[in-house]
C-alpha cells in the first residue's frame, strides 16, 4: 500500500499527540472542529491540502469527531441493486455503463421483471432496493411510476430507494408533470427515498468536461431540494478522483452542508472514487488520474466527516468503489457505514471495478469486528434492525459473484490493517 508511513503510524497515538505535532494553521482548524465548531469551505481547502504530521491530525481528527457523534456502531444495509436499463444516450465521460438500444447487450427490463428481482431479493434478507439506470429514449412517461406500482404490489414491505436526480428531470421532461407533482406522485406511489447520485462534482467548469449532456449543478440541487420538500430523503454523494481537486472538494461539501441546512434531507454522504480503466475520459483526455490515490481516499472521508459534522453525521465507504479491505481502512478516519450488500452491481464494473458484486451480512460483520468496532445491520433511514454484537446473522451463498473473488476473504484485524498500511 502506498501511504505515507508516518502518516498512519501516528494514528496510534493520542488525539492530543497527534494535534501537538501539527503546524499552527492545521491545528487551529482541526481545534476548533474539535470543540463542534463549523469549518468554513477555506478551512475545509486547506485540510484538503494536508501531508505529513498535518494530514495524521486531520485524520485523528475525524476519528475522534466520528466516535463523538455517533460512537463505535458501524452499519450495513441488505441491499440489491437493479439497473432497470443499460441503454442511455448521456454519453457521459466517466461512464461506461450505457449502451446504445442497438447495442447486443442492450438490455430494459418490464416492471414485472424488476418486481420479481426485488422478490428474490426479499426472499433472501434484502431490505431495500436501489434502482438506477440508464435514460433510454424509448421508455414512456409513466415508466418510472409503473415500475414503482409494480414492486410494491409484489413486495409491499421493500424499501424503495430509487431515480437519481438526473433520472427525474428526465422523467418530469416526458411525463410533462411539474417537478413537484412528479414527486409527490412517485413518493405516494411508495418512493421510499432517491439516491444523491448524478452530483458527480457541483462545479459548472468541470461538469462540463466530465459530461455535456447532464443536469446543472443548479438543476441537482433544484430537485434534491424539492425531493425534500415532498419529504423524499435523499442520499447525498460526490465522484471525486479525476480532473477534480481540493478546491472543488471543499466547495462541493459547503454545497451539501448548505442544503442540509435548510432541508435536512440527506441521510448520508457516500464519496464515490472515480473507476477509471474503460472510460472515455481517462483514455482520451491526457491528464485525467487513474482514480484517487489511497491519501485522496483517506483526506475525502475525513474532511467530509469534520466538514459536515452536526449536519450529516453519516458517512459512507462505498466498498464497490474501493474494495473491501481499502473501505474497512476509512472505518479508522471518520467513516460509520458501509453501504449496501449490493448482491448485483452492473456500473463500477463496467468502468473496470474489479471488487465483485456482493458483500453477504455475515462477511460485513467479519469486516467491521476486524476493525474493532460494532457491527449493526440497519434500513435505508438509519433505523436498527440488529445488533451483531455477541451473535452472527446466517451464513448465505452470494447472488452472483462474492466481492474480491470465488472463495470466502479472510479480512485483516485492526493489527494486520496498521501492518499491512506500514509495509
Ligand atoms: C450510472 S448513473 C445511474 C443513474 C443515472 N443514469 C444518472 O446518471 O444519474 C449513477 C452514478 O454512477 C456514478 N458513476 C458512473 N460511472 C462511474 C465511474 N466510472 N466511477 C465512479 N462512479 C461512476 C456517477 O456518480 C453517476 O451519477
Ligand atoms: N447501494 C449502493 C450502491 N449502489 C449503486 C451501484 O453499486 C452503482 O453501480 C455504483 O455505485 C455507481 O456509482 N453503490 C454504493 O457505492 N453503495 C451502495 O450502498
Ligand atoms: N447507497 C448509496 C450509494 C449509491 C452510490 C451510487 C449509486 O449509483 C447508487 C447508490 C445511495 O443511495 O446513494
Ligand atoms: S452516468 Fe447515468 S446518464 Fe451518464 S451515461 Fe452513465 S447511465 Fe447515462
Amino acid at each position: 500500500m502506498s501511504i505515507d508511513l508516518e502518516v498512519m503510524k501516528q494514528l496510534e497515538n493520542r488525539p492530543d499527540e497527534v494535534l501537538t505535532r501539527a503546524s499552527s494553521t492545521v491545528r487551529a482548524i482541526l481545534e476548533r472542529a474539535l470543540a463542534g465548531g463549523e469549518i468554513s469551505r477555506e478551512a475545509g481547502e486547506v485540510l484538503f491540502n494536508t501531508e505529513g504530521a498535518d494530514l495524521s491530525a486531520v485524520l485523528k481528527a475525524a476519528d475522534t469527531v466520528r466516535r463523538e457523534r455517533v460512537g463505535d456502531r458501524v452499519t450495513f444495509v441488505t441491499v440489491r441493486n437493479i439497473n432497470f436499463t443499460n441503454v442511455c444516450y448521456m454519453a457521459c465521460q466517466f461512464c461506461n455503463f450505457g449502451v446504445r438500444k442497438e447495442a447486443g447487450s442492450a438490455e430494459l427490463l418490464t416492471p414485472e421483471q424488476v418486481a420479481t428481482r426485488a422478490e428474490e431479493a426479499w426472499n433472501r434478507g434484502g431490505t431495500e432496493v436501489c434502482i438506477q439506470g440508464g435514460l433510454h429514449p424509448d421508455i414512456p412517461g409513466d415508466y418510472y411510476v409503473q415500475l414503482l406500482r409494480a414492486v410494491k404490489k409484489r413486495v409491499p414491505k421493500m424499501h424503495v430507494h430509487a431515480f437519481s436526480p438526473f433520472e427525474i428531470w428526465y422523467g418530469v421532461r416526458k411525463s410533462r408533470m411539474p417537478l413537484d407533482d412528479f414527486l409527490a406522485m412517485l413518493r405516494d406511489e411508495g418512493l421510499g427515498s432517491m439516491p444523491g447520485t448524478a452530483a458527480e462534482i457541483l462545479d459548472t467548469e468541470i461538469r462540463l468536461q466530465l459530461t455535456r449532456n447532464k443536469l446543472s449543478a443548479d438543476e441537482w440541487e433544484k430537485i434534491i431540494r424539492a425531493a425534500h420538500r415532498q419529504k423524499i430523503p435523499t442520499t447525498s454523494t460526490i465522484m471525486y478522483g479525476h480532473i477534480d481537486g481540493p478546491s472543488h472538494w471543499a466547495a462541493h461539501i459547503d454545497r451539501l452542508r448548505s442544503i442540509q441546512k435548510d432541508t435536512g434531507g440527506f441521510t448520508e454522504l457516500v464519496p464515490l472514487g472515480f473507476i477509471h480503466e474503460n472510460t472515455r475520459l481517462y483514455r482520451n483526455v491526457p491528464g485525467v488520474r487513474p482514480g484517487p490515490s489511497m491519501t485522496e481516499n483517506l483526506k475525502m472521508h475525513a474532511v467530509a466527516r469534520i466538514m459536515l459534522q452536526g449536519y450529516i453525521d453519516n458517512i459512507q465507504a462505498s466498498w464497490v468503489k474501493l474494495g473491501p479491505e481499502m473501505a474497512q481502512t476509512m472505518l479508522a478516519c471518520g467513516v460509520n457505514d458501509l453501504g449496501g450488500t449490493l448482491m448485483n452491481e452492473s456500473i463500477s464494473r463496467a468502468a473496470g471495478a474489479k471488487h465483485g458484486q456482493e458483500i453477504t451480512p455475515l462477511e460485513m460483520v467479519r469486516i467491521i469486528r476486524a476493525a474493532g468496532r460494532i457491527p449493526v445491520q440497519r434500513n435505508t433511514l438509519y433505523q436498527t434492525l440488529e445488533d451483531f454484537t455477541d451473535h452472527d446473522p446466517p451464513e448465505i451463498e452470494p447472488l452472483v459473484e462474492r466481492a474480491c473473488g470465488a472463495s470466502p476473504v479472510a479480512f485483516l484485524t485492526q493489527t494486520e490493517l496498521q501492518q499491512a498500511a506500514r509495509s
